[in-house]
């Protein structure tokens, strides 16, 4: 329940759902469902009112998140700082962030001297760069551009075949490209289809303004890239 001064917002209403360890979970849902809220319950950065979370293994924090990275701190210093707090080697993400993010130059630089697609590069390589249990992402999976997203994509692929992934989506072409399992947001609950058709024909019955999904056209994949954070605001 969120409350404000104005009005109280029930997200969800007795929501239980289970996750099998491994999988891929798409999660599809309609603005303003909750998805967002979810992911943070998820992560354990929002706590529910009642009832609980279980998690069993280590938990990423959102892909893309830059909560946790300071501006004036390296590139290298963050990815230690970051590691050290999940128990993770640091030096073992940074040579990956390094070489995967193409950064080696900039490595040891203060992240405000990166430029807004370094930044965006940055923190999707070190979201994938510790080798957590379970990776969560709220609409953004993957992103940057041009050759470095096609292999960032790569990357969510081999992190899907090692790990377990939680995602929210509202495309249902990321849900055909990435997930084993199909889950839809609705009215305060949440629905599993262990079909992922199943769950995609339930999401656009609902959802009118789900983006358009024209079988391969990279068009609705931009909508994922709205919600990258930018954790330092003006750019410098
Ligand atoms: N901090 C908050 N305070 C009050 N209400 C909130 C807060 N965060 C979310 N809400 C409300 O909770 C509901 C679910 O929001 P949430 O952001 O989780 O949905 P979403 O599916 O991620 O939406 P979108 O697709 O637009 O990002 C919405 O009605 C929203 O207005």
């Amino acid at each position: 329940m969120y409350r404000t001064a104005r009005r109280q917002a029930r997200v969800f209403e007795h929501l239980d759902a289970a996750f099998p360890g491994g999988a891929s979970v798409g999660i599809l849902g309609a603005r303003g469902s909750g998805k967002s809220t979810l992911i943070r319950l998820i992560g354990g950065s929002t706590l529910p009112d009642r009832g609980k979370v279980r998690r069993v293994g280590s938990i990423s924090p959102p892909i893309a998140s830059g909560q946790a990275y300071h501006a004036a701190l390296t590139g290298r210093e963050n990815l230690h700082f970051v590691a050290r707090v999940n128990g993770f080697d640091g030096e073992a993400a940074t040579h990956f962030v390094a070489r995967f993010a193409d950064l080696e130059q900039v490595i040891d630089q203060p992240m405000s001297t990166y430029t807004r697609e370094r930044r965006a590069r940055f923190m999707f390589a070190a979201s994938y760069a510790m080798p957590f249990d379970i990776f969560i992402a709220d609409e953004a999976l993957f992103g940057g551009e041009g050759a470095f997203r096609e292999r960032c994509s790569e990357l969510v692929q081999a992190r899907r075949a090692q790990s377990t992934l939680i995602f929210t989506t509202r495309s249902p072409q990321m849900m055909r490209r990435f997930a084993d399992i199909g889950a839809v947001l609705h009215g305060g609950r949440l629905y599993t289809f262990p079909n992922v058709g199943d769950a995609i024909r339930a999401y656009l019955s609902i959802d009118r303004n789900a983006p358009p999904d024209a079988g391969g056209m990279p068009d609705d994949e931009e909508h994922e890239e709205r919600s990258i954070e930018e954790p330092f605001g003006p750019l410098v």
